[in-house]
């Protein structure tokens, strides 16, 4: 019998999974379907679980949530950390209260309180909890912004970050012991509400969460003049952004903010939109039908667990244009930087830190404020690690880091990053630049002007299911193991491979190891300076082109970024 089919078998035989699980099991004819649910097990991986939510070995239910909460319990239990609880959250997706009250239980069950947040709240807000109430560890129900057929559990340790080497290991060591379903320990709610085993968070935690938010504004004087004259519309697209963004552009002092109402309140369908991620601008649709009824200067959006932040700015024709997530770093690396110097409050040892695949442009910024820059792996969990080894060694103040996929944080208060402080920072600037009769868009173009034409680009692949996994495995070793000697005319000069840790320069043949973590990662660098970077994605079956160039001018440079698309999309489909 094929592997799937054992595990199908296995299942139906359980003496732990209930009959309503089995006999909805027993009823697929689809032979694909059994074997897309069972060809594996849902892998606990560094970020946690993320996976079509169904009855399966390959996908979410409260099985395998059940299985990775254990092991995570087991885990914390050889810490001897237990007591100190753990914390959870969950957005607005399907099955997304259900499982976060499953893993509450299991931990409840373990000896091991847990604080679970009362409804919705993004992920920024767990990340907190996790520091505010001290606790081990936490957890966020949620698949970020994928579809709404998925659903994921992300793991945060006792810093506040999503856990990294070696803890991530450890705790897939014990997820993995769990052997099976009989193993999981279980406790009725009731009787974990009477030992103060499950707690609900109170709002005590959502105010000290705001008032960390609030302390990160640039210039509170400022908003109080602008508040009520930059308009601002914000959608928070059926997810946990709708409250604490809201709440928190108003502590801030603005005036006007027009929410999307069709996608104002939860919904785990996303009914409005195809997928509910910030990054395409189609999500936008209905907010920028607001915005012309509203003459909004700036448009906000955030992703369901909020972590994500999306904006739309006027240009100087008046037409609304998406900020990507390197063009808000840019932007607020040299606001916050430029501030915090008016200020007299930029530390000798300042830092930002953003990932290999964000854009090179601050590069400069940091350079021209005297503050340093560090590169990380893709993930926020980098940057967060990187917070807590500056805070045990005192070598650097953290100023500011982002991802070029929409996320960004300023302040310590959270280790992940914070959608609600983005609208915020968001709002700020573009009231900061209204105030001097400009608007965000016409800002970046000054910074343009100042530090050199930058544009990047990210290609996604997708490529679903068993089959686009082993494509996205062949397309990685063709380029592994075929270094290109040109990408979209220009000679490779760098090929940094961060799986094998070998950086290898192609012009002298010298060789040199990888300061990062190992990660299946390819790295290239052209001999105009632009970089082009490979990467299957860690959280969607997609696989991940960056591009990063910097020309005279952005026509040039878009050409660039196109020229480059163009070739290679045009390798990727020479192999098999
Ligand atoms: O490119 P991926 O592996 O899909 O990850 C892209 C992003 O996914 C999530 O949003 C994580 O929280 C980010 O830190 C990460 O950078």
């Amino acid at each position: 019998m094929e592997d799937y089919r054992v595990r199908y078998q296995q299942w139906l035989e359980d003496p732990f999974i209930d009959e309503e699980t089995k006999a909805e099991l027993r009823g697929i004819t689809d032979e694909n379907e059994i074997k897309e649910r069972f060809f594996k097990e849902l892998e606990f991986g560094t970020g946690g679980l993320r996976g079509i939510i169904g009855n399966g070995s390959n996908r979410l239910n409260r099985y395998t949530v059940g299985k990775a909460s254990q092991g995570l319990a087991n885990y914390i239990k050889k810490e001897g950390t237990q007591k100190q609880g753990v914390a959870i959250a969950y957005d607005s997706r399907f099955m997304s209260p259900e499982f976060a009250e499953v893993a509450g239980l299991i931990f409840a069950a373990n000896g091991i309180p847990a604080y679970v947040y009362p409804s919705l709240r993004p992920v920024p807000m767990l990340s907190f909890a996790v520091r505010e109430l001290g606790c081990t560890a936490g957890v966020v129900l949620t698949a970020s912004h994928n579809p709404p057929e998925y659903n994921g559990y992300k793991v945060y340790w006792a810093d506040g970050a999503q856990v990294v080497a070696p803890r991530d290991k450890g705790i897939i060591t014990e997820v993995n012991a769990v052997e099976n379903f009989g193993q999981i320990q279980r406790m009725e709610k009731a009787e974990a509400v009477e030992k103060k085993l499950y707690t609900l968070i109170g709002e005590e935690v959502d105010e000290a969460f705001d008032r960390n938010v609030q302390a990160q504004l640039m210039n509170p004087e400022m908003i109080a003049r602008m508040g009520d004259k930059l308009n601002i519309v914000y959608t928070p697209l059926h997810g946990s952004g709708n409250l604490p963004v809201r709440r928190n552009l108003a502590k801030a002092g603005f005036k006007n903010v027009f929410i999307v109402k069709e996608q104002e309140l939860p919904d785990s369908s996303f009914s409005t939109v195809d997928y509910p991620n910030p990054e395409d601008t189609k999500v936008f649709t209905l907010a920028r039908k607001l915005a012309a009824e509203v003459n909004a200067d700036v448009l906000i959006g955030t992703d369901p667990d909020c972590d994500r932040m999306g904006a739309m700015v006027k240009d100087s024709e008046g037409n609304f244009v998406a900020l990507t997530g390197n063009m808000v770093g840019a932007l607020a690396t040299d606001y916050i930087l430029s501030q915090r110097k008016e200020q007299g409050r930029l530390p000798a040892n300042g830092v930002v830190v953003k990932t290999i695949v964000s854009t090179e442009m601050i590069t400069p910024i940091c350079r021209a404020y005297g503050v340093g820059k560090i590169d990380v792996l893709t993930g926020f969990k980098y940057i967060g690690e990187q917070i807590k080894g500056f805070e045990e060694t005192g070598s650097h103040t953290y100023l500011f880091g982002f991802e070029e996929s929409y996320g960004c944080l300023a302040g310590t208060y959270a280790r992940d990053k914070d959608g609600v402080y983005a609208a915020v920072l968001v709002c700020e600037m573009a009231a900061y630049y209204k105030e001097k009769s400009m608007t965000l868009y016409e800002a970046l173009l000054k910074l343009y002007e100042k530090y050199g034409y930058y544009r990047d680009g990210v290609k996604s692949m997708t490529m679903k299911g068993l089959e686009g996994m082993a494509r996205i495995q062949r397309i990685m070793k063709t380029f592994r193991e075929n270094t290109p000697k040109e990408l979209g005319g220009y000679k490779v000069v760098m090929a940094k491979d961060y799986q094998t840790q070998v950086f290898r320069n192609l012009e002298t043949g010298e060789e040199s190891g990888s300061p990062l973590p190992v990660s299946d990662v390819l790295h290239y660098t052209l001999e105009d300076g632009t970089w082009v970077c490979i990467r299957p994605s860690g959280t969607e079956p997609k696989l991940k082109f960056y591009i990063g160039v910097k020309a005279d001018d952005l026509q040039a440079a878009q050409d660039k970024v196109d020229a480059l698309d163009a070739d290679i999309e045009a390798k990727v489909a020479e192999i098999a």
